[in-house]
């Protein structure tokens, strides 16, 4: 007997830990090459090469499935961007990638190029925190499966995530499918090892508790977490690192919450900065909505159109914490 979506969670997890290779050995060789995208953030090799590579796995195995991704190869056909396009093609040559040529990989980038709902398609965000990828902080390569509108599957690729169970061990993959828990895996692991499962905390005591949230004060306000946390009686400092490694954190128990407080009207949060990181945190017991405590939807499109910010918790600690929010005007 097979569960549901194991085909699935078995060709995406093959090309997360892929790409996340890939992004390793870039990340290693840096290279400060960065185009800079029309809304000014940096975008680099890797985050192409990683789409390249998971988009084609992807199509490949489900010629169906519409891939809603970050990132589009237009800017790579431009003629003043072919070195940096030659770059990525060297980067998937070494990586051993069939049928590797200028033209498929922009051909495989662009697969990712759907905008619109669907009844089942996938959601790749092919590097998410690539300002921590620049620091050689935390990133993640996040890939979800969304069928009617509920996340399925969800994974999160973390090359530079300590190993749960054995700090020793740098490099992480998380996976959850829907009703069949939350694990970790080690990201280089040769042979098949036991995945190991993972659980938020119990506790429902703020002041014993710890909160993450982004390094950058322009994705999350930091002033306002800062507030909630006084009034809260939160002691402990923020845990501040980049991408989904933030649900990782509390999926694991490392963190009782992770805030994404706005920090201008009118931004509306991403699918692929969210998806695999909703479903880990689900999965392994606690809670996601946005700062009013709606649930977030994932039926809108590529953007979350209906949900401000994002709240995630272990459980125990939310009302009160949505509540909070509401007492503050921080969530008008
Ligand atoms: N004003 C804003 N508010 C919230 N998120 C933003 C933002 N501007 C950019 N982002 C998103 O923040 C993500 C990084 O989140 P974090 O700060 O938690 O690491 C970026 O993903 P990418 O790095 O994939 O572009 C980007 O999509
Ligand atoms: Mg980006
Ligand atoms: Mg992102
Ligand atoms: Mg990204």
């Amino acid at each position: 007997m097979t569960t549901p979506f194991q085909w699935e969670l078995e060709i995406a997890l093959s090309a997360v830990k892929q790409a996340s290779q890939i992004c390793r050995s870039v990340q290693a060789a840096i290279t400060d090459e960065v185009l800079e995208k029309k809304d000014k953030s940096p975008v680099t090799i890797a985050d192409f090469s990683s789409q390249a590579v998971i988009c084609r796995a992807l199509n490949e195995t489900f010629p169906q499935d519409p891939i809603i991704g970050e990132e589009d190869a237009a800017e790579l056909r431009l003629e003043e961007n072919r070195a940096f396009l030659e770059m990525i093609v060297a980067e998937l040559n070494a990586a051993q990638i069939p049928e590797t040529s200028p033209e498929n990989v922009c051909r495989w980038i662009d697969q990712g190029g759907a905008k619109e709902y669907s009844s089942r398609f996938w959601t790749l965000d092919p590097i998410d925190g690539t300002k921590g990828f620049l620091r050689k902080e935390q990133y993640a390569v996040s890939l979800a499966l969304i069928v009617d509108g509920k996340i399925v599957l969800g994974i999160l690729g973390c090359p530079n995530m300590p190993f749960p169970i054995d700090e020793t061990v740098t490099g992480t993959l998380y996976y959850a499918v829907a009703g069949q828990g939350a694990f970790a895996i080690p990201l280089n692991q040769d042979q098949e090892q036991a995945a190991f499962p993972i659980r938020v905390t119990t506790t429902d005591d703020f002041s014993q508790s710890r909160f993450c949230e982004s390094v950058e004060s322009g994705h999350s306000s930091h002033g306002h977490s800062q507030q909630v946390a006084e009034k809260l009686d939160i002691e402990k400092e923020p845990r501040r690192l980049d991408s989904q490694a933030k649900y990782a954190v509390v999926a694991q128990g490392n963190a009782d919450i992770y805030m994404r407080l706005p920090t201008r009207v009118g931004y509306r949060e991403k699918i692929w900065d969210h998806a695999a990181g909703v479903l880990l945190v689900q999965e392994a017991g606690g809670t996601v909505t946005d700062i009013t405590g709606k649930p977030l939807e994932f039926d809108q499109g590529y953007e979350l159109k209906n949900n401000q910010g994002v709240i995630v918790t272990n459980g125990p600690l939310h009302q009160e914490l949505i509540q909070t929010l509401g007492e503050l005007a921080i969530n008008e």
